[in-house]
């Protein structure tokens, strides 16, 4: 299922070893796939490239482990040399999530190829220029927030006061309208902002600190799922 034709954002993990309170990356990516997370995306800013090529791995085996290779999506953040050499190691990698500072979509189009998965964040108000201005028959799925501020990446939303910006469920609702592509909300969700980011439309949830730093991350991971399947209007 993970092609760019059919893929699941709906439930989606991002997560990295500063993010797990020093519990096992892969121990954490299980139980959310087995609590109904359909993405994972492998994202760190302290490992070294060794480090995430083998994170990655992990959680392909992971995937691969649950039968879900067709049904989760695995992509990594920020780079391509880490998706590039996962695939040359025969590891099942799907795709790659970029920003609008890193490496641009037509260059990772250009090394993963045409069956790819790439989801472009970029903060709200740009994105409807973006899907004003740009082509984006390049881009799988846009990464949206934040909702909230959260302490995972104090930087999201920070406008040119310094001051963190969030969203607004009638914002994404807006954007959801007009976007051709499936739409994906993060930053500081938490339980009870599923049911009305369901409502907007959007394809999905993104989450890390609710699954990576709760106590019992597959029952966080769970109630989540079930939520989201309970409010989404998306069939
Ligand atoms: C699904 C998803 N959406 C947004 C982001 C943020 O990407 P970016 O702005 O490039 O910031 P970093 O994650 O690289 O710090 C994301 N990673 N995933
Ligand atoms: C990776 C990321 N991107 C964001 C954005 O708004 O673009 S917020 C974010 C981190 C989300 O972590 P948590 O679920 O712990 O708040
Ligand atoms: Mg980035």
């Amino acid at each position: 299922m993970s092609n760019r034709k059919k893929f699941d954002i709906s439930a989606y993990f991002v997560v990295g070893p500063e993010n797990t309170k020093g519990r096992p990356v892969e121990q954490i990516i299980k139980e959310a796939i087995e609590a109904g997370f359909t993405c994972v995306q492998i994202r760190s800013k302290i490992a070294t490239a060794r480090e995430l090529i083998q994170l990655t791995d992990q959680a392909a085996q992971v995937i691969a482990k649950a039968g879900k290779s067709q049904d989760v999506t695995l992509l990594v953040n920020d780079r391509l040399d880490v998706v590039l050499a996962a695939k040359s190691q025969g590891i099942k990698v799907d795709g790659i999530h970029v920003g609008q500072w890193d490496i641009p979509v037509d260059v990772c189009r250009k090394y993963l190829g045409q069956e790819a998965i790439i989801g472009l964040s970029a903060r709200t108000n740009e994105i409807f220029d973006y899907i004003r201005t740009e082509d984006t028959s390049q881009i799988d799925y846009f990464g949206v927030g934040p909702l909230h501020e959260t302490m995972t990446k104090p930087d999201c939303g920070l406008d040119r006061d310094g001051k963190v910006v969030t969203r607004s469920f009638e914002e994404i609702s807006k954007l959801v309208k007009l976007s051709k592509i499936p739409v994906v909300v993060g930053g500081g969700v938490k339980l009870t902002d599923i049911a009305p980011l369901a409502q907007t439309g959007a394809a999905g949830f993104f989450v890390v600190s609710a699954v990576s730093e709760a106590d019992n991350p597959k029952q966080a991971a769970a109630e989540l799922v079930k939520a989201w399947r309970l409010n989404s209007v998306i069939l």
